[in-house]
């Protein structure tokens, strides 16, 4: 394995436009996800179409124009046999996102991710605690059923299912809405922790502009479908006059005071 930093992206977006069958959502957007860098961000308000492209970027989404590429090869058409590995390497959390029996424990889920990671030939050689440890969930939390565990607690459990491959990007959108403020700045620190060490690239959709900032060292505001201002979220916040993102400093006035 290469120790050098990798430039290549694990996954890209180029001139992506997508929607629904009628008008499209999204258009001409540019990203890449490349492991070992920081992680990006996107903020914009609610129908700027931020789901949409992490739907594009997972293939659910088909685009209308421009292509997306994991490795080089696009995702719409990614074959059967190799959907195992691309589903292992590139992982999505959304904020419902806990596809697990209700009545399993923690560990018996941790556990499963981890032994799936194995099949799909992405191997974390993580244990479950660290998995648990790597979003803030105590060892107290192994033994309980999933379906006893609150919103935010079952939104960290997706993460750590989701860091069971040690995936080469993580998209989350909007990952952590359940989890109370306090806490969640150790989730994100330990999470930052977790993907740094592993390399992972990390996208981060959410209405959480703190969240962001402290995550994420460069941010795109979408507006109607389309990026109107990138950069240092902060430096975009506090200089950007597009409309979109004085609407969205406007509506975070605390946040933009704390970074001014
Ligand atoms: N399955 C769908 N079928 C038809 N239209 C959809 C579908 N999903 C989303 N849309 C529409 O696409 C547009 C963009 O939606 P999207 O969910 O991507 O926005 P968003 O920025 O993620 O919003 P939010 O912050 O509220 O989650 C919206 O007008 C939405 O109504």
């Amino acid at each position: 394995m290469s120790t050098s930093p990798a430039t290549t992206p694990v996954l890209r977006a180029d001139g992506l436009a997508a929607g629904y069958g009628g008008p499209d959502v999204v258009r001409g957007v540019d990203l890449e996800l490349v492991p070992g860098r920081e992680p990006v961000g996107i903020v914009g308000e609610s129908g700027a179409g931020k789901s949409t492209i992490v739907a594009a970027l997972v293939g659910q989404v088909r685009p209308t124009a421009g292509r997306v590429t994991w490795a080089g090869r696009t995702v719409t058409r990614i074959p059967l046999r190799e959907k195992k590995r691309f589903r292992a390497q590139v992982r999505r959390v959304t904020q419902e996102g806990l596809d697990v029996d209700a009545r399993w424990t923690v560990d018996r889920a941790v556990g499963a991710a981890l032994t799936e990671a194995r099949r799909a030939g992405s191997p974390s050689g993580a244990t479950v605690a660290e998995l648990l440890s790597d979003v803030a969930l105590e060892p107290r939390f192994a033994p309980r059923t999933v379906g006893s565990l609150s919103g935010g607690e079952r939104q960290r459990l997706a993460l750590a299912l989701a860091l069971a491959t040690r995936p080469a990007a993580l998209l989350l959108d909007e990952p952590l809405t359940a989890v109370d403020p306090g806490m969640r700045g150790e989730v994100v620190r330990r999470l930052t922790e977790a993907t740094a060490a592993a390399g992972t690239a990390v996208l981060l959709v959410s209405h959480d502009l703190e969240l962001v900032e402290r995550l994420c060292t460069t941010a795109h505001v979408l507006a109607e479908g389309t990026f109107v201002a990138s950069g240092p979220l902060q430096e975009v916040l506090a200089t950007s006059d597009h409309p979109a993102v004085r609407g969205l400093a406007e509506a975070a006035p605390l946040a933009v005071q704390r970074f001014a």
